[in-house]
């Protein structure tokens, strides 16, 4: 039996793809497992018990990813997912930020007892006017899931798409319009773009991606839309360049007290992935993770261990052991069980970065006495008895 937590609400259509063996409870403290959506991680206790976490989504600045590693936890996250969710929450932030929508919506309601209001709006409507997003030049920095989807669709909408990713996944290149421009400069698309659209995840090197000197290559017409994180925008010096009409206008789905509110900002309150299908989705990708960790220790999708797939055990036993990516482990692994007289019958080993990830198949019972033979080798951080 495994114990489950939530730590924000989880669609039921993924919840329910859990078995009779899992139980949900309330406290993290004696889960084997989390799902988590954007639930702040890095303060929290993670208990012994923890075997693995799943973000259902994609951006997982919310986890402590090396306190995980370190405790031998594996952290999930559900690519793609949400990502046309939040593709379709961008094009509407273009238009918002292309004619004055909100305004337009609020000028009504405020006329709504008017019994004149049809004649009067065509006298107001010029007020609310503004642009079409067809000819103009989008931007799109992080061609990954969402990047590459909001830079395709552009392309129907007429738009000129440029696209920027010095990273960019062989899959996310196929998948890529031929149409879309590739930018081996940022800076093109800040000087050049009428549009600018970010998709990176949030990371040491991308904090303030956006500063003050991006801004300043900017057009004053440019609109800014970021879907992805508030932190990769110095949004002080955006909130000064829109006060000084130095750009149009910056399009957010984080709200801060820098941006709610201030001139020119459109903010939302995190809504990308709140659609009925993106939160499925992620419920789904997410448990059927967690599962297949649980159950047979494969691994896909980890942010913080290698990928690993054994499919199900088909021997007598299998061992997870999470370690450190250093040399001479295997040996030390093979050294144990050969003196407990325990044949591997199959065995692969996996690294990615500092961490690193053994699943060994075994043709006997594997002892309570091997298995803390094993966690008691230098560098091994959990030693898991899946079968
Ligand atoms: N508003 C919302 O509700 C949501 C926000 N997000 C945010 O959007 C981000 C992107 O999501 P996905 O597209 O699904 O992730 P992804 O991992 O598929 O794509 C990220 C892309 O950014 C690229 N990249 C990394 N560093 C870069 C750099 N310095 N310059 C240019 N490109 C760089 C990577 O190569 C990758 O192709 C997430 O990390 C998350 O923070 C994601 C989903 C929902
Ligand atoms: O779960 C959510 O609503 C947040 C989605 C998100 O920001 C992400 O997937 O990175």
């Amino acid at each position: 039996m495994f114990n489950y937590t939530c730590l924000n609400p989880i669609a039921g259509v993924g919840l329910d793809l859990f078995s009779d063996d899992y139980k949900k409870v309330d406290d993290l403290a004696g889960a084997d497992a989390a799902l988590v959506r954007s639930a702040a991680m890095h303060d929290l206790d993670l208990p012994d018990s923890l075997l693995a976490v799943a973000r259902a989504g994609a951006g997982v600045n919310n986890i402590p990813l090396d306190k995980c590693a370190d405790k031998g936890i594996v952290v999930f996250n559900t690519p793609g997912a949400n990502a046309n969710g939040v593709k379709e929450l961008v094009f509407a932030g273009m238009l918002y930020a292309s004619r004055d929508i909100v305004g337009g919506i609020d000028w009504c309601l405020a006329n709504q007892n008017d019994d004149n209001i049809a004649k009067t709006a065509e006298k107001q409507k010029k007020n609310f006017a503004g642009t079409e997003i067809s000819g103009k030049k989008l931007g799109v920095i992080g061609l990954g899931a969402i990047g590459v989807l909001v830079a395709n669709a552009a392309t129907h909408m007429g738009m000129e798409v440029y696209g920027y990713d010095p990273y960019i996944s062989v899959n996310a290149a196929w998948n890529l319009s031929r149409s879309v421009k590739h930018i081996s400069n940022v800076e093109d698309i800040y000087k050049e773009c009428d549009y600018i659209t970010i998709h990176v995840p949030l990371l040491d090197s991308t904090r303030k991606m956006i500063d003050a000197n991006a801004i300043a290559m900017m057009k004053p017409t440019a609109i800014v839309l970021n879907f992805a994180r508030d932190l990769l925008v110095d949004e002080e010096a955006m909130v000064d360049a829109l006060a000084a009409g130095k750009i149009k206008k910056y399009v957010s789905d984080f709200p801060n007290t820098t941006t709610v509110g201030a001139k020119g900002c459109i903010v939302t309150p995190h809504l990308g992935a709140s659609t009925a299908e993106s939160e499925d989705n992620c419920a789904i990708m997410a448990v059927r993770e967690i599962r297949d960790y649980m159950e047979n220790g494969n691994i896909t999708h980890s942010v913080n261990y290698p990928d690993c797939n054994m499919g199900a055990c088909t021997t007598a036993g299998r061992v997870a052991i999470l370690h450190k990516n250093v040399k001479g482990m295997i040996g030390q692994y093979t050294t144990v069980l050969g003196e407990a007289d325990i044949n591997v019958s199959d065995m692969t080993n996996k690294a990615k970065g500092d961490y690193a990830y053994a699943l060994i198949d075994v043709d006997s019972q594997i002892t309570d006495d091997v298995l803390k033979k094993l966690q008691a080798i230098d560098d091994v951080l959990r030693v898991r008895l899946v079968k």
